[in-house]
Parts: structure tokens; C-alpha cells; sequence
């Protein structure tokens, strides 16, 4: 216990000016329950994530009712409405009741039935979560019944008829099976609510999940739909094997790379298949299931992640599905609310098996191996491989053209005939990747076909006097403005650019794990500092230009050469690491538009880098599909955003505030260079990457900076050339708190070329 002159010695700064007393900061909240309604919509938030949860609960209960046909409909990518219907056993109407009512189930009597689960559900958790957060209505009908019923839950409770003015539940036609329909999602979560991606990205989320169950399950039938269309975004016929349902759902292009693997012990047993070392996608496809349960099986993805990265070309990932059934008593399947984990006993054991296992089959692969390798001016861009989500939206995109089923209908003719529409149409894709490495830089392939040649896009340097700059007229505006002589310059149909990339991809890239790097990189520049550089720099005064990169400076009787390009990228390169996370975001008046602002970099500059002109438009909107895939992380980790799904409307509309304005001609370079050679596979190298392009950004001047220079006391011999003036201004950004590492003394950077003493020597002997 305290005593009491101890309860005044508050931190000062708990205390604020107005009139806080001591007392005040010490008075108490004391502990209280939650309202029920409350702590529940919390325990439901913990299962109920966003729409593909829903779909994933249902799902789950449906396969535990032993379905072979479900169908999904989403209004707003499931934001507005889930319709789920399956043709599983039904629900008996007594059991309605309690059917939404939390800790309420029919597949767990005592704690131990959890060490011989056999079924997906234990809690009796999911439909109370639903039911919490969204409005329930539920029309179930058993075999044999006569009726079916229909009924309204709010809050894990029938809604009482009295309120709803008719039974609840009351009788209705139907089909033996069940149909949820969840309606306004997260209406009572408006936080969670407006978390959420675009309805389109939900959408997405619930193919992936679909995708995925339907591999594992390929005795049901999985379809998906937007509730206003009548024709199917995804659909999947029952097959006989998993490999059948890889062929429908990821195309037989990967089942024909494929290799089976298995391995089995007294305890465990194991199979699957994985892509062989010829064959590569642009983004990882994991599909773990450990007894019939899909789950992030983080620790066998690094293993196999680290396996293939020896082997596939920088930027291409596996296709791998493993399928475990292990003895229930060795696993623990209750230790994530919303299950996507477990918890193995033998978890080592299984993870070496498959990845020798695994290894050993790769191992053949590799001698035969015929990956031909084109090398690249510059190494970092990316294969030419067809891009797995573009595959996918063509996959979604080319949908059957299959009647609506009505929702109160048995139609079994019509699944029959969509079944046999489905094996009788020969897919009409084109080969989803290409096992060649090629580099876009160097294709022959344009894209005339669909865009037309900007070739009065090529400007004149010299008459390209577009700057963004801050308006410093104004203080309280933080926006840039733009004075772009821009217009529209050539008309193009347009192409539809990829979404956002799954965030669950980059779970691992936790906020705990960015500030580990930047304070790790951080100290080592603070190790690596150069002391006398530092203090010259700080106390140096401006003698003239040398040319855009080079200037003079004079610190105490010594005059020295300065790279300022080279320290000044250095310096925000510094700046960009500590501001990880933290940047604020500086909006444009006008957006820039990404493909035309890479393409006149290209035409610019793009003979110094050795590209063809010819595939400057491919390369172009390259850029713009990997930068729309990595919006979110741009946007999460350096305030850099991007709006638009269009390449005609691919914008960037904001960039991080590292200094007080940047060169439109440099944006182009910028978007180029993030686009371009941004390694996004690997947390620390996305990191640095992004801090490089966005220290070459604004390393250069911009036309805002001559306003900003007066002649100060710093300033020597002060030149009225154009370089000087903006010069001096960055000059003095490299005196704010960075630390010059000891490389700039021997790479050039600084030079001391005389000094006062010397030249007395030499005045003397003359
Ligand atoms: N599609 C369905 N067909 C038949 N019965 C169902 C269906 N969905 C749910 N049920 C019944 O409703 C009960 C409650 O379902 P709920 O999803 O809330 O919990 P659970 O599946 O038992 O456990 P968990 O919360 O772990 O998923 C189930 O135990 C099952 O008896």
C-alpha cells in the first residue's frame, strides 16, 4: 500500500493546466461488469472479422451438416447481404430456440468430446456472433418434413413476434437444407464497419476462401454469385479428387506442375501437392488443412516459403495444398477465436517430414529443369509472368452463364444441367503463366493492340516546367499544388488494374516488427556516423555551384567538394527510415496520373536505360498493376496513396511530407523506381526500397525551393546561377539531425580540395 504523502508524487505530466488536481488524476474507476449486449458484440467481433468470416462459419456448418451443394449470394460484397443456402440435413424447429443463443451446440456435450472432434463446430459460437452483428433470418427444412420454417434472430435471441407482428418461427415452403441471410453487417460496429476494404476486395476474400474449401471438399458443389446478377462469378461442379478441383478452380496450367506428396506415421498422416521448380506464380498460393479444418500454418509456410525461394526466379511462389489428418488427441483446435489456427503436438516432426519430403521430389525436378533465364539491365523488375489475381478475375470474370436458382426451389435438374454445361465447356483462357523468364524491359510484345502510341508524349525537357510544390503562401494548407501543363495526350480503351493484395499475406508484417528494423537501422546509422562530417556540414557556409550535383562549401579554413545529390539521398533515406509508419500524408490538388507520369519518364530517359520504346507502354502498366496491388501497404506504412482500379484513372493523390515539395519530372522516376524495383516479398527489403525511391524523390530540386533562399550569413560568393540558389536551400536541409556515415569521407561524396595553410605555401614559394 501506498502511503499517503506517496499518492502526490504524480508525474507532472498527468497534470495538466487546467486545474487538475492530484486528487482528480488518482480518482478511480472501478471495475464493473459489461452490459451483456456489449460484451458479447466484443466476443463476436473476435469471430466475425468480415464478410468471408460469415461465409467461412456457414460454410463450416454446413460441411458438418453434411451438404454437397452450397451457394453464396453477396449485395456489396456481403457488406449488405449473405445469402447462404446449403442442402445439408436441416435444423429441427425446437432446436430453433436456441439455434443463435451463445455456447449453444449439438456437436460438443463435454470438454473431453473435444479430443475426437469430428465435426468443424464445438463452440456453439458462430451463429450467436452473426446474430450480434448483423440481422438473421434463417429458412430451414429437415427431410421428410412437410414445412419449413423461417426465423428472425437479433442478439443471439428469437426477435419476439410481438415485435415482428407474426410467429417467429413460423412455417413456410421449401427445400430440404438450410439458407442464412445475413443482412447489414456490422450495423452496430460502425468502427469494424468502416475498417473494412471495398465491397469488391470483401468479395474477393470470399472467392479465395471458396477457392480454397472447394479444393479440399470436391464432393460439394461451391458457387458464388452478386445477388443482382443472375449468372455465377465462381462456380465448382462435385469432382472425384482434389487434383480434378485444382484443375477447375486454379486451371489446369498448375495441375500439370504439380507433384504428390505424402508421408505418414502411427499418428499423422499426410498428402497434398506442390508446384515443381519450372513452374512459378507471382503471389503464394497455401492451402493447409489439418483434419479437414483450413488454417494459417504459419511456421510450415516459412519453412516451404525458404525451401523454393532457392529455386524459383526472384518474384515467383509455389502452389501448395496440404492436407493432414492427425489423431484429434494431439491436436488443440480451441486457441483462435475465430479458428483459423491450431495447436500441434507433433508439429516439428510433420513440418521436417514434409519439407524432406517435399525437397527430394523437388530435387528431380530441378535436374530436368528447363527455366531459361533472361538477364536483366536492371535485375529487380519483375518476370513477365502473368499475374495470379489478373489470372483469377479472368477466371471470375469469365463466368458461366447459368440461370438464378431461386432460393425456395429445389432445382436439381438445373444443377445437373450447370454441371454438365460446365465439364462440356473447354476453358478458353489463355495459358495463365508462362514458365519462361522474361523481362518486360525487354519484350517484344506491345500493347497496340489496346493502347495507341504516345509518340507526341515526347516533350522537351526543357519545356517541362512542371513542378508540385507546397504552398507556402498559405500555412494552414498542406496540400501541394500543381501547375501541369499536362493535358490529355492519347486516348486508350481501358484495362482494369489488380486489387489490393490479401492483407493476411502480410500478417507477419506486424507494426512491432517495423519498429524493430527502423531502431536497428536507426542505431547503425548512429554506429556508422561520421563526426567531422557532421559538424562541418552543420557549421559550413555555401561557396557555389559546381554543377546540379556538385557543390562548394567552406568550413573553417578548408574548402570541400560536396556530392549533394549522393548525401542529400543519403540524408532522407535516414529520414524516410525514422518516419516509418509515422509520415503525414501530403494530398495534390490535382492527381497525378501514374501511367502517363511513368511513360513521359520513360520517353525522357528511357534510351538511357536502355529500353525499347516499343515496350515503354508495357512497362508502364506493369508499374501501374503492381503499385494498385501494394496500395494498401504504400498507404499503411508511408502515406503514399493511389486511388483508382482503372489505368486511365490509376492516380496518385498523396506522398509523404519529407521535405516541402518535390519535381513533377522526378514523380515519374519516383513511380518508376517504386513500381520497378521495390522487392515487396520480404518486409526489411520492401522497407528499404520504398525509403530509396522516396530519398531519390526528394533529393532534387523542385522550383518552390528559389523562394525559399535569402542571402543569410552562411552564404559566401553567392552565384546567380539557377543551381546555387536552390542549392544553398537544400544544403540546408542536410543540417538537420542525420548522421553522414563514415563512407561519404572515402566515396567522393566529400573532398577537401585546399585549405588556407596550403595556399599560403604555395603564395609563398611563388
Ligand atoms: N447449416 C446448418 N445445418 C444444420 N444445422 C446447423 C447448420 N448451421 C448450424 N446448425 C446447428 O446450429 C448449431 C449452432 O451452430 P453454431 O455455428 O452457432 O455453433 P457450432 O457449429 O456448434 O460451433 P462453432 O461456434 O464452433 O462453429 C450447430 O451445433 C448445429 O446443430
Amino acid at each position: 500500500m501506498l502511503a499517503p504523502e506517496e499518492h502526490e508524487t504524480v508525474p507532472s505530466h498527468l497534470l495538466s493546466e487546467q486545474n487538475v488536481t492530484t486528487k482528480d488524476v488518482l480518482s478511480r474507476n472501478p471495475i464493473k461488469r459489461l452490459e451483456k449486449d456489449v460484451a458479447d458484440r466484443i466476443a463476436a467481433g473476435e469471430v466475425i472479422l468480415r464478410p468471408a468470416s460469415v461465409v467461412k462459419e456457414l460454410l463450416e456448418n454446413s460441411i458438418d451438416a453434411h451438404a454437397t451443394q452450397i451457394e453464396v449470394s453477396l449485395l456489396d460484397g456481403g457488406l449488405k447481404t449473405i445469402k447462404f443456402r446449403d442442402n445439408g440435413d436441416g435444423i429441427h424447429p425446437d432446436d430453433l430456440t436456441l439455434l443463435c443463443e451463445r455456447f449453444a451446440t449439438s456437436k460438443l456435450t463435454k470438454y473431453e468430446d473435444l479430443l475426437s472432434l469430428g465435426t468443424f463446430g464445438f463452440r456453439g459460437e458462430a451463429l450467436a456472433s452473426i446474430s450480434f452483428v448483423s440481422h438473421l433470418t434463417v429458412i430451414t427444412m429437415r427431410e421428410k418434413s412437410d414445412f419449413a420454417y423461417q426465423a428472425y434472430f437479433e442478439n443471439g435471441q428469437l426477435v419476439p413476434s410481438e415485435k415482428l407482428g407474426t410467429a417467429n418461427p413460423k412455417k413456410c415452403s421449401g427445400v430440404k437444407g438450410t439458407t442464412f441471410i445475413v443482412e447489414d453487417l456490422f450495423y452496430n460496429c460502425p468502427l469494424r464497419k468502416k475498417s473494412l476494404n471495398s465491397s469488391k476486395e470483401e468479395y474477393r476474400f470470399i472467392i479465395d476462401l471458396l477457392m480454397k474449401y472447394s479444393v479440399r471438399y470436391p464432393s460439394v458443389s461451391f458457387s458464388c454469385r452478386r445477388l443482382e446478377n443472375t449468372k455465377f462469378d465462381f462456380f465448382t461442379p462435385c469432382v472425384e479428387s482434389e487434383l480434378s478441383s485444382i484443375g477447375n478452380v486454379y486451371g489446369k496450367e498448375v495441375t500439370e506442375e504439380l507433384i504428390e506428396v505424402a508421408s505418414s506415421t502411427t499418428s499423422w498422416s499426410l498428402h497434398g501437392y506442390v508446384t515443381n521448380a519450372n513452374f512459378s506464380l507471382r503471389r503464394s498460393q497455401f492451402i493447409f488443412f489439418v483434419n479437414g479444418r483450413l488454417i494459417e500454418w504459419q511456421s510450415l509456410k516459412r519453412a516451404i516459403s525458404s525451401l523454393y525461394s532457392s529455386l524459383l526466379p526472384k518474384g515467383g511462389y509455389p502452389f501448395i495444398y496440404i492436407d493432414v489428418v492427425i489423431d484429434p488427441r494431439l491436436i488443440d483446435v480451441n486457441v483462435h477465436p475465430a479458428k483459423r489456427q491450431i495447436y500441434f503436438m507433433d508439429e516439428d516432426n510433420i513440418v521436417q517430414t514434409l519439407l524432406r519430403s517435399i525437397e527430394a521430389k523437388l530435387k528431380i525436378s530441378v535436374s530436368s529443369r528447363h527455366f531459361q533465364t533472361v538477364s536483366l539491365r536492371d535485375t529487380s523488375f519483375r518476370e513477365n509472368i502473368e499475374s495470379f489475381e489478373s489470372y483469377l478475375e479472368k477466371r471470375v470474370g469469365n463466368s458461366q452463364n447459368i440461370p438464378e436458382r431461386e432460393f425456395d426451389q429445389a432445382a436439381s435438374e438445373t444443377r445437373s444441367s450447370i454441371q454438365s454445361g460446365i465439364s462440356q465447356t473447354p476453358s478458353k483462357e489463355s495459358r495463365p503463366y508462362k514458365k519462361i523468364r522474361t523481362s518486360i524491359y525487354h519484350s517484344s510484345r506491345t500493347l497496340d493492340s489496346f493502347l495507341s502510341t504516345p509518340s507526341s508524349y515526347c516533350t522537351d525537357r526543357a519545356s517541362e516546367e512542371t513542378f508540385v510544390r507546397q504552398d507556402v503562401s498559405s500555412p494552414t494548407s498542406s496540400c501541394l499544388h500543381i501547375s501541369s501543363t499536362e493535358s490529355e495526350r492519347f486516348p486508350f480503351h481501358d484495362i482494369e488494374l489488380e486489387a489490393a493484395v490479401d492483407p493476411e499475406l502480410y500478417d507477419g508484417w506486424s507494426k512491432e516488427a517495423i519498429s524493430v528494423f527502423a531502431t536497428q537501422r536507426l542505431k547503425l546509422f548512429e554506429r556508422d556516423c561520421h563526426d567531422g562530417i557532421k559538424k562541418m556540414l552543420n557549421e559550413a557556409c555555401f561557396v557555389g555551384s559546381i554543377d546540379e550535383d556538385h557543390i562548394l562549401i567552406q568550413y573553417q579554413t578548408k574548402l570541400f567538394w560536396i556530392n549533394l545529390t549522393s548525401l542529400l539521398k543519403r540524408m532522407f533515406f535516414q529520414k524516410s527510415i525514422k518516419t516509418i509508419q509515422n509520415f503525414s500524408s501530403v494530398p495534390f490538388t490535382s492527381k497525378i496520373p501514374v501511367y502517363r507520369s511513368v511513360l513521359l519518364y520513360l520517353d525522357n530517359f528511357g534510351e538511357k536505360l536502355e529500353l525499347r520504346r516499343e515496350s515503354h507502354q508495357e512497362i508502364g502498366k506493369e508499374i501501374c498493376n503492381v503499385l494498385s496491388k501494394y496500395r494498401n501497404l504504400l498507404q499503411e506504412y508511408f502515406a503514399i496513396n493511389f486511388e483508382g482500379f482503372l489505368l486511365s484513372n490509376f492516380c496518385l493523390t498523396a506522398i509523404p511530407q519529407l521535405n516541402e515539395g518535390v519535381s513533377l519530372q522526378q514523380l515519374g522516376k519516383f513511380l518508376f523506381q517504386l513500381g520497378g524495383e521495390t522487392r515487396w516479398h520480404d518486409l526489411e527489403f520492401f522497407l528499404e526500397d520504398v525509403c530509396t525511391a522516396l530519398a531519390c524523390l526528394f533529393s532534387y530540386k523542385f522550383s518552390g525551393l528559389k523562394d525559399k533562399v535569402e542571402d543569410t550569413s552562411s552564404t559566401v560568393g553567392m552565384e546567380d546561377g539557377d543551381n546555387s540558389r536552390w542549392q544553398q536551400a537544400l544544403l540546408e536541409s542536410l543540417r538537420h539531425s542525420w548522421e553522414p556515415p563514415k563512407e561519404c569521407a572515402t566515396n567522393d561524396d566529400v573532398i577537401e580540395i585546399t585549405s588556407l595553410e596550403r595556399l599560403y605555401r604555395v603564395f609563398e614559394r611563388c
